[in-house]
């Protein structure tokens, strides 16, 4: 039986949360930090730790068959490349900044400026669209530090709380992208693969609606479930059980992590009591 070729990040930013995923899956390794390809216990599958930048090329050529990556990186050297899943972490975006003192309100701007960055492809798609024409130097890294030593009058980098920028003087001007990691897949690749990805893709959904999702533990007397049930969403509708106390229920239901501060002061409005929220592994719909 084939197994399904798995790209991660070797170190890095997206190591961590993406062995965390995969473990949430059920794709279990061992050692996996020491090698460079490692299989899973009790699932037909081979992580191969790779950078994140040689990933596209990898899934291109169909060398792996699916990765975890920076949407900014396929943005800007995989075309061709499938998205099948937003995974909601290393949230960020690719973004121009220029000096703090530096006079700027519109792109065109930079024509006939330098621009450092690491994402020239990206930059070159975004100034022509806007009809501008710079000078790209492309950095591999530390790039907020070009303005600074007289290599670049802006840049082209990751923002995510701007303190990168802060710490060099630098200001925002303009937002390329918003990116996540993201599962993508080869467009290469067979039906027996392509049933082991369609298993961890719903795996994943099940991990990340869980995730987003808290399950609530409340009792009510019973004159006031008619409101409290009307605050709770639930998956189908909560459920409503009763207390051994004459008159009162015991109410279950889930609610958005987004949502549920605001949820809770409406339940205590609406009379609930005993709340309890707690978090909720998997959910499957
Ligand atoms: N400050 C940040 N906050 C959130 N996400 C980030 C941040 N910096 C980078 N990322 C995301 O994490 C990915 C990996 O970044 P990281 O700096 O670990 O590796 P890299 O040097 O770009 O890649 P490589 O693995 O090729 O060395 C980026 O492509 C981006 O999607
Ligand atoms: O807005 P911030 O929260 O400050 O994050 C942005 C910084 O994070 C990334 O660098 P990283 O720390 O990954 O270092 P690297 O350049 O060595 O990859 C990115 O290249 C920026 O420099
Ligand atoms: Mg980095």
């Amino acid at each position: 039986m084939s197994k399904l070729r798995i790209a991660v990040q070797k170190s890095g930013r997206l190591n961590e949360d993406s062995m965390q995923i995969l473990k949430d899956i059920g794709i279990y390794i061992d050692n996996g930090k020491d090698q460079l390809k490692a299989s899973a216990k009790g699932f037909p599958v081979e992580v191969f730790y790779l950078r994140n930048g040689d990933i596209p090329q990898y899934l291109k050529d169909g060398v792996v068959d699916a990765a975890i990556i920076g949407e900014n990186v396929l943005i800007e050297k995989g075309n061709g490349i499938t998205i099948v899943e937003k995974l909601g972490f290393s949230t960020c975006r690719v973004c121009i900044a220029v000096p703090k003192a530096a006079k700027y309100s519109k792109i065109q701007d930079l024509e006939g400026k330098r621009i450092a960055t690491s994402y020239p492809n990206t930059v070159k798609s975004y100034l022509e669209e806007n009809g501008v024409k710079a000078n790209l130097h492309i950095i591999n890294g530390s790039v907020e530090i070009a303005p600074n030593i007289g290599l670049a009058d802006a840049i082209c980098d990751i923002v995510s709380s701007g303190s990168t920028l802060f710490k060099n003087n630098l200001k925002e001007v303009e937002t390329i992208l918003k990116s996540e990691a993201v599962l993508a897949v080869s467009p290469i690749l067979s039906a027996e693969k392509q049933a082991i990805l369609d298993k961890i893709q719903f795996r994943i959904q099940s991990v990340l609606k869980g995730r987003q999702s808290k399950y609530i533990l409340l009792n009510a007397p019973n004159d006031k479930l008619e409101k409290i049930i009307n605050v709770l969403p639930g998956m189908k509708s909560p459920t409503v059980l009763p207390l051994a106390e004459k008159g009162w229920s015991s109410v279950h239901s889930v609610i958005s992590k987004n949502e549920f501060w605001d949820v809770i002061d409406e339940l205590k409005a609406n009379g609930a009591q005993g709340i309890l929220v707690c978090p909720i592994e998997k959910m499957v719909l």
